[in-house]
């Protein structure tokens, strides 16, 4: 919405589908967005974007989404074109729900398009991860072992249990229920598009924006944002992820202007089938987890988060023995310290519990950080020789010109400005309190080996030799030293 308006201040007015949530009716979702800083830009250019924006009460998860008859037929009557976003993104949602949302709600969406008389484009977001059971991966939609149809059709009858049980079945050799949905909604795109004009967008890993209207700007914990805070508060000390396995990031921003760029192609040119477009990285300039976790963790040293929990200091292992050693010794064992320490000044324990999520989620993007794929882009190439040299700077999708360090330094600015709220002001204090933590952590090691040493030299005999040998050689050596230092003088 924010380029749409920045880019087209003549545009009528942009209906959105929302749910109330949190206490919040629509209006008050959609003023929260447009008061925000995103939209200051916008609002020089379109001071009177409150007015264009119709925020349309729907819910994915009802029949017509629940959408009043005079705003379904203002709906059909009035759009131009579709964008089609919403979705379940969770990996471990049930199928059930999952289904719901990214298979028959599309199908719904697209019944509700093929009534629309003005309809020039319906533009499908769906996922770089889709078919991630490939390695190398085309712009076309590949069909599934079980049609959709069968599927949203055994959803009605078919109870949780059931369901449960097949899961693991339907979805095969893909991670989870979201990817799973995405490759099923894909097919119904294709199968009951009808004659509509349709494009399919595959983004990878979206992150902060790259430059519009601002780098850094993030707001929401999916991707590596959830994991960048864990890994800078401190939570977060060891990773399983292979360091060479390419980081297909993507910036939102990116990902906005080909989504535009698209629609007008499919408006325009009305391609005769549906186009599928890549918006990914990984084969244009490629960056790799190692490289952006090192800058991730570079970027802590100069901009802190406050009141981390410990020095940010993360690192990747790579086999599961590693990776459960650093789970107990790095995660849970300062976590049942913790949550000791806090029982016993009368407070709740909270630790453990903050943790298991932490692995929890750190299981599910595992299989994600451990591969690589290939993606084609051809379509998406295409698509930037199609716009004009001013086009091709207003909707800039061409992401060979990112420099990745930049990039990530800017993104892990975003996370503490616009997710953590924390103010610049404080990173002086930020900075002091990782001094801190240092030296505890110093004299809690130390503390730690001369109390191992103690209990080592009660009951060995060769470690008190030890200790004797050490202790008799220092004493000469000072003795040395200052007969030395006294001769010369
Ligand atoms: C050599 C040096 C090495 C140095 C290492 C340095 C490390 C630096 C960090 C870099 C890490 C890089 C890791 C990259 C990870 C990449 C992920 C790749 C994923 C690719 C997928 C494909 C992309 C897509 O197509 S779509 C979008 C992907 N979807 C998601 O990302 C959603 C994932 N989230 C979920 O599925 C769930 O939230 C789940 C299962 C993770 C957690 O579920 P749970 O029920 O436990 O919690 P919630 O109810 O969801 O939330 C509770 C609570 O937690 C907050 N939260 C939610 N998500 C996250 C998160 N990802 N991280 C942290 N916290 C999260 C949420 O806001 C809630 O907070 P409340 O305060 O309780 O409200
Ligand atoms: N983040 C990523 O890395 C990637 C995302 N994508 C795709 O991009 C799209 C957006 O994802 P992202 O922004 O990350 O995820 P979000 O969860 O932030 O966005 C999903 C949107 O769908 C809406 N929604 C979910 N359920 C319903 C419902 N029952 N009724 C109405 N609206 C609903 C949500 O509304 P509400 O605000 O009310 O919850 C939310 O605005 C998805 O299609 C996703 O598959 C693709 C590749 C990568």
């Amino acid at each position: 919405m924010e380029k749409l308006f920045r880019t087209s201040p003549d545009l009528k007015v942009i209906y959105v589908l929302v749910r109330p949530k949190q206490g919040q009716t629509l209006q008050q979702r959609v003023f929260q967005i447009l008061d925000s800083k995103l939209f200051e830009k916008v609002k020089e250019v379109c001071p009177n974007v409150h007015e264009k924006i119709r925020a349309i009460s729907a819910d994915l998860n009802q029949n017509d989404f629940a959408i009043s008859k005079e705003d379904m037929q203002e709906l059909l009557s009035h759009t131009n074109i579709v964008f089609h976003c919403a979705a379940t993104v969770r990996f471990d949602d049930h199928l059930r729900h999952a289904v719901q949302l990214n298979v028959t709600a599309t199908q719904q969406l697209l019944l509700m398009a093929s009534q629309m008389p003005k309809l020039e484009a319906f533009i499908h977001i769906s996922t770089a991860f889709s078919n991630c059971n490939l390695k190398h991966i085309d712009e076309v939609v590949y069909p599934c072992p079980v049609e959709p149809k069968k599927i949203i059709d055994s959803m009605e009858w078919l109870d949780d249990a059931i369901i449960d049980e097949i899961t693991p079945k339907l979805i095969g050799d893909r991670p989870n229920t979201y990817t799973y949905t995405k490759a099923l909604g894909e097919v119904v795109v294709q199968q009951e598009g009808g004659n509509l004009n349709i494009a399919i967008i595959r983004p990878s890993i979206v992150g902060a924006t790259w430059q519009e209207p601002f780098p850094g700007w993030v707001d929401n914990l999916n991707g590596p944002s959830g994991l960048i805070i864990a890994a800078g508060k401190g939570f977060l000390r060891s990773i399983r992820a292979t360091p060479m396995a390419v980081a297909d990031l993507i910036p939102a921003d990116t990902v906005v202007n080909l989504t535009l760029a698209v629609g007008w192609y499919t408006a325009v040119h009305r391609p005769k089938s549906t186009l599928v477009y890549h918006c990914t990285s990984g084969n244009l300039n490629p960056c790799n987890w190692g490289k952006m976790g090192l800058q991730v963790l570079a970027t802590f040293e100069k901009i802190p988060f406050e009141r981390a929990f410990r020095r940010p200091n993360a690192d990747f292992t790579t086999n599961n023995i590693t990776t459960h050693y650093w789970n107990a010794v790095s995660h849970r064992a300062p976590a049942i310290i913790y949550d000791f320490y806090l029982r016993l000044t009368g407070r709740k324990p909270r630790m453990t519990k903050l943790m298991n999520r932490l692995l929890r989620t750190l299981s599910m993007v595992e299989y994600f950080i451990n591969r690589s794929w290939e993606w084609s882009t051809y379509n998406t190439e295409m698509l930037m020789s199609a716009l004009s040299p001013e086009d091709q700077r207003v909707f800039n999708f061409d992401v060979r010109q990112l420099n990745w360090l930049e990039y990530i330094e800017n993104y892990v600015l975003g996370v503490k400005k616009y997710l953590l709220k924390e103010d610049m002001a404080g990173i002086p204090e930020a900075k002091q309190h990782l001094k801190r933590l240092r030296n505890i952590h110093y004299l809690f090691n130390t503390a730690l080996f001369l109390i191992a040493w103690r209990l080592l030299i009660a009951r060995s005999q060769v470690a008190r030799n030890v200790w004797f040998f050490i202790v008799s050689f220092c004493y000469k050596f000072l003795s040395y030293f200052r007969a030395s230092s006294t001769l010369n003088a």
